[in-house]
This record gives C-alpha cells, structure tokens and sequence, in this order.
C-alpha cells in the first residue's frame, strides 16, 4: 500500500546540500498500523510529505496505493487522508460544517454516501457540540478531531498522520487514539502516523519505522524494539538509546 525504495530527498541550502532523507526503503501492506519515530530534524515529514505529493524525491522511488504521489497527486488524493497536527487543513473562518461541505465538493463525494458517512463521523469523533462554530474558534482538541473527520470523508484507503496528538490533553488523546483504533480495524484503513508521543506507539502501533538522520534505523514490531535494550528498559529509555546511540551523551544537569 506504501512503498519506498532507496527514496531521497535533499534541499540546496545557502550553495550547500542538505540530505533530509537518504536511501530509505520500506513497505508498508494494505491494514498495517505503523508508527514512524525519530528524533528531531530526522525527516520524518519530509517522508510524509513525499508520500503525499507534495515533495517529489530527488532520488530513488516512492509508490502510495500503486500511485506515484508527485504525479499523480489528485488521483492519489481520493484514497489518502492526511493530517497535520500543527497546520489545518480546514477552513479557518467557515464554520466546521461549511469546510466539511467543501470537502465534499472537492473529492466529488456523492451526496448520498457523504451524508451517511458525516454523520458516522460526526458520533465517533462526537462533533455534534461545534459543528456550526468557525474553525479559528475551536480548541486544539476539536480541532484536531475535526481535521481527522475532514481527511475521512471520502473514506480513503490510507491515513497519513504527522503528530495528530501534539499538544492534547490525556483526555483529548485517549478519544483520538481510540479513534485511530476503530477506523484501521473496522475499516481496515492503512495508518502511517508520526509522533513524538511514546504513549501514541505503545497504544496504537504494531510495527514501527525508526528513522535518523534521514535513514531507516530501525523497522519491527514494537516487542523487537524493546528487545533492542539489553535489559528490562521503558519505551523511553529504549528510544532514547536509539536516537543517542553512537553520539555523544548529553551533558548531565547541574544542580544549581
Ligand atoms: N524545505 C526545506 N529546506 C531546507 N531544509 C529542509 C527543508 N525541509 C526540511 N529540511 C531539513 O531536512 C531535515 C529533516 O527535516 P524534517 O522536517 O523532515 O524532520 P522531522 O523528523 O520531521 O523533524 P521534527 O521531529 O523536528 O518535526 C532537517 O535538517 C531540516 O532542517
């Protein structure tokens, strides 16, 4: 469903190359619930945003649903949704419904399957409260729960989600995680999410990508990962292994 094979992307930066993403190669299968962890700066959403189109790679290859996303970005549109955590795709002074609508017309969804698709959405994510209010008046929470019910509307094949528990509440991120849950097994929706958030791997993630300084450092199942530390270990302490490992330790913290 997802595949890159030796993928690149660099970026000329002030006469010199930057390489956010090197050689990284992975396939992702139709259903799959894959989490992609790494460090900052590592080039988790410049992968994300080769996968949706709107990063052409400047080496090798990457295929979404059988498509190549930066050529075929509308026909690819119609079986991914994607969501940004720190950017809405919404329409910020039309009231969520309106963007909702807008959506429709934009996939082309019949009216029908739309409606009936709405109002699934609209008791899952529980929008019933905010749908009349302008999306600049929402709160992160309903927000993101009403970017998330925007990219499924047209009840796409794959879900692509860069950091969709980024600032949420305990509470607000359980109900999104559960969610993200319901969708990949009831709908057997393929999910590629990144995150920082270890709770987000532990809860939702069977498998999971690890990528450093733009290359794939680790692909397996969340148990392989745990497996990488030499003893007992928390998923903080094994990622902190990872995502430090062969650099210098940070300086300890003086008391002062
Ligand atoms: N448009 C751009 N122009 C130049 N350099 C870029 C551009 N986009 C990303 N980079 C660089 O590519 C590298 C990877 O960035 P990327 O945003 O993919 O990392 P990330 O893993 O998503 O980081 P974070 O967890 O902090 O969001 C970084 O060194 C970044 O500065």
């Amino acid at each position: 469903m997802i595949e890159t094979e030796r993928a690149g992307r660099a970026f000329k930066v002030r006469g010199s190359v930057v390489h956010a993403v090197r050689d990284l190669s992975f396939r992702i299968e139709p259903g799959e619930f894959v989490g992609c962890l790494g460090p900052n700066g590592a080039g988790k959403s410049t992968t994300i945003k080769m996968l949706c189109g709107i990063l052409t790679p400047t080496s090798g290859r990457v295929r979404v649903a059988g498509l190549d996303p930066s050529r075929a970005r509308t026909a690819l549109a119609r079986r991914i949704g994607v969501v940004f955590g720190q950017r809405t795709t919404l329409w910020w002074d039309l009231p969520l419904r309106d963007s909702f609508e807008l959506v429709r017309l934009l996939y082309k969804v019949d009216r029908k399957l739309f409606a009936a698709r709405l109002d699934e959405l609209t008791e899952a994510l529980d929008l019933g409260g905010f749908a009349r209010t302008p999306v600049r008046q929402l709160s992160l929470g309903q927000r993101m729960r009403g970017d998330l019910a925007a990219a499924l509307l047209h009840d796409p094949e794959v879900l692509v989600l860069d950091e969709p528990t980024i600032g949420l509440d305990v509470v607000s991120k359980a109900g999104i995680r559960s969610f993200l849950l319901r969708v990949n097994a009831e709908r057997g929706t393929t999910v590629l999410l990144t995150t920082h958030d270890l709770g987000d791997v532990e809860r939702l993630c069977r498998r999971v990508l690890l990528i450093d300084h733009g290359r794939l450092a680790f692909d397996g199942s969340v148990g392989d990962l745990m497996a990488t530390a030499p003893g007992p270990a928390t998923i903080e302490e094994v990622v902190t292994r990872l995502y430090t490992r062969g650099r210098a330790a940070p300086p300890p913290v003086e008391p002062v």
